[in-house]
């Protein structure tokens, strides 16, 4: 029987164990994804790391959820994810791609000196919001400038319950007040442009100067060992840093509930537009555009959220139409299907 104690250093919760059985808590075994392969995943466990090979029988799966597998470390399925990012994967194919999962804190990170734009930290926070994880806004490069305060309350009026941090990464106390959210089996991911500094971030975290991730020695269940790249990582605070690439480019799809959590204070006004449809450009009575002439609302954050509600509209379309389409055509194989067989039969 697991000792779920000592999982409790890789994330497992009492969110997780209520999922279980009765017969899975006594003969199941937690694992939890910590790198993808091609045709293979890397799963830790209580004792040890091993591969497991990708089967047509899994779910969709990706590093950091926890999966159960009996004791010949056979699949037998998927816990629920706490939280999730995913994206429209890449290219023509138009369908989700999962990213990351069970991730506690996205550190949102933006640099303070000329890329600061208010604009692209409200994407990051729509994103995050839709994913379940909690945002923390990392404001980083404060040793370059002079109006990190200044910048500090900019990001307040966002939205008052944030927590921001002006931060230099380079500096070994960044991991001292990043550590209310690092403590051990809390799994934190980095977020942010080029050159907002999450390499520097890992590093200073890692407390090394070489290496951006871990590499790990695993077990192949063959009694071989490989040496992998490993996507989640053990701080040394006891936090784990979840990095993987998919990480950089997110698109929004399916975040209608992370851009009303962002963007909170339009979604409030709207509701005294008089229009219930008013889309707040020129229709009399609308109460957003009230905001904007008195002042207590800039424009720059409606048209920020005008823009993302497209996006994420045209994409979560694209991929509504592709099931629709799927879908009939589903029905036209079984009505083919049918029909020869009436002809056959009848
Ligand atoms: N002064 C100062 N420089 C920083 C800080 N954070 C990052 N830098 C510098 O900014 C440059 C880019 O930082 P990286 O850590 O490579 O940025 P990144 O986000 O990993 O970039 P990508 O790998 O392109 O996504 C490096 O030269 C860092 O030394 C900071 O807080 N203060
Ligand atoms: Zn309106």
């Amino acid at each position: 029987m697991t000792n779920f104690q000592n999982l409790a250093k890789l994330g497992w919760t009492p969110y997780f164990q209520q999922q279980l059985t009765l017969e899975e808590w006594s003969d199941a075994h937690p694992v939890r994804i910590v790198s993808q392969h091609r045709s293979c995943i890397s799963v830790q466990g209580e004792a040890r790391t091993y591969s497991l090979p990708l089967t047509p029988a899994m779910d969709a799966l990706v590093v950091g959820d926890w999966i159960l597998i009996d004791s010949e470390q056979r699949y037998i399925r998927l816990l629920e994810r706490k939280s999730c990012f995913k994206r429209r994967a890449p290219g023509a194919h138009l369908a989700w791609q999962l990213i990351s999962a069970n991730v506690d804190t996205a550190f949102i990170l933006c640099a303070l000196n000329e890329d600061f734009n208010l604009s692209r930290l409200e994407r990051y926070l729509a994103l995050v919001h839709s994913s379940s994880a909690q945002a923390v806004v990392l404001l980083t490069k404060s040793d370059q400038v002079e109006h990190a305060e200044q910048a500090l309350s900019v990001v307040h009026q966002l939205d008052a319950t944030l927590d921001v941090l002006a931060v230099n990464t380079h500096a070994p106390e960044c991991a001292e007040r990043l550590s209310p959210w690092l403590s051990e089996g809390q799994t934190v991911v980095l977020l942010g442009s080029s050159g907002v500094g999450k390499s520097t971030l890992t590093n200073t975290l890692m407390n090394t100067q070489h290496q951006r991730t871990g590499r790990i020695r695993e077990d192949d269940g063959k009694g071989r060992h490989t040496t992998t790249h490993r996507e989640l990582v053990t701080l040394p605070s006891g936090g784990l840093l979840l990095d993987t690439p998919g990480m950089r480019e997110l698109q929004l799809g399916g975040c209608e509930a992370g851009i009303s959590s962002a963007f909170a204070d339009i979604e409030l006004l709207g509701e005294q537009c008089r229009f219930n449809d008013c889309r707040h450009g020129q229709e009399p009575g609308c109460a957003v555009q009230g905001a904007i002439d008195s002042g207590a609302l800039s424009q720059r954050r409606l048209n920020n959220y005008l823009k993302l509600n497209r996006e994420n509209a045209f994409n979560t379309a694209s991929l509504a139409q592709r099931r629709a389409k799927e879908k009939s055509f589903g029905k036209m194989v079984k009505q083919t299907v049918k029909n020869k067989a009436r002809l056959r039969d009848g």
